[in-house]
């Protein structure tokens, strides 16, 4: 079974590039073995900071992306039907918990608070995982960390983390980074010259301001990456970012054409 671990494990540095004191405040944390929520916006770089420092630590990395019809037995595991009889399959938390990973439960909000509440036992002092079904209670290995992820835009009074929940983790604030180093991020992922990519992230820049104001969400880094991508394939700028930074976050006619026009003072 350890050799199924490592497969979690992360083997080439991922390219992360530091924004403040995050790096060392995880560190400190996973030190304590402290679950950790990272909040901010989609795709603002989440997921590759959490890949950057399972990686720094040399800890395997399970992710789980949640969505509402998540069961507590997506999370925990369940007795398979085989040729042979029933055997019991671990899900990804439990197999986190049993062999030192670290967990990584993406937008974990969606998921029902029953789904939810299975984390809290792993998530103080006790550190166990209770496989109810099976009647077994897992003690989480030494290494073992549990992470969520959480986009403070999307929450309603419905869909909210219970305080309870909240409570059990430290949380690092995410955002999009700062001109020049947004600037640096997209020129190192798509390869196209830090001029181009300071039009793009000028671009989200103006797009961000209009959240709230008929956009429900701004221009991600993400989607900066994609659009530099295109034009890095030698797509024309302007219809690069028609197709990554403009079509997919609206379809108000007149939200569009305000996005094209922010994007034609730089192309
Ligand atoms: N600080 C950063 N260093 C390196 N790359 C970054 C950074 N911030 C963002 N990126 C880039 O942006 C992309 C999107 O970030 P990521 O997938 O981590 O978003 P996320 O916040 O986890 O989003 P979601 O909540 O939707 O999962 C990454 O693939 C990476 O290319």
């Amino acid at each position: 079974m350890q050799t199924a671990i490592e497969q979690y494990l992360i083997r080439n540095t991922p390219y992360y590039r530091t924004v403040a004191d995050e790096v060392e405040l995880y560190e400190a944390a996973y030190s304590v073995r402290m679950p950790m929520m990272l909040k901010g916006p989609t795709g603002c770089g989440k997921t590759r900071f959490i890949e950057y420092m399972a990686w720094k630590l040399g800890k395997p990395l399970i992710t789980v992306a949640c969505n509402e019809d998540m069961t507590a037995s997506d999370l925990v595991g369940r007795f398979l039907l085989d040729a042979s009889g029933t055997r019991w399959q671990d899900g990804p938390l439990a197999i986190a918990a049993r062999f030192g990973a670290i967990c990584y439960l993406d937008e974990v909000v969606e998921a029902r608070q029953d789904t939810t509440v299975v984390i809290h036992p792993l998530t103080d002092a006790r550190r166990v995982l209770p496989l109810e079904k099976k009647g077994e209670l897992v003690q989480a290995h030494p290494d073992f960390q549990l992470v969520i992820s959480y986009n403070p835009g999307y929450q309603s009074l419905m869909k909210d983390l219970k305080q309870s929940t909240k409570q059990r983790f430290g949380a690092l604030d995410f955002n999009y980074p700062a001109h020049a180093i947004e600037t640096e991020i997209v020129a190192h992922e798509t390869g196209v010259s830090a001029e181009i990519a300071g039009k793009l992230v000028s671009i989200a820049e103006r797009a961000r301001n209009l959240k709230g104001h008929g956009l429900d969400e701004g221009i991600s880094t993400r989607m900066l990456i994609y659009a530099g991508s295109l034009i890095a394939k030698g797509v024309e700028p302007m219809a690069a970012c028609r197709v990554t930074l403009v079509r997919p976050i609206t379809d108000d006619p007149d939200m569009r054409d305000a996005l094209d026009a922010a994007v034609s003072t730089f192309f």
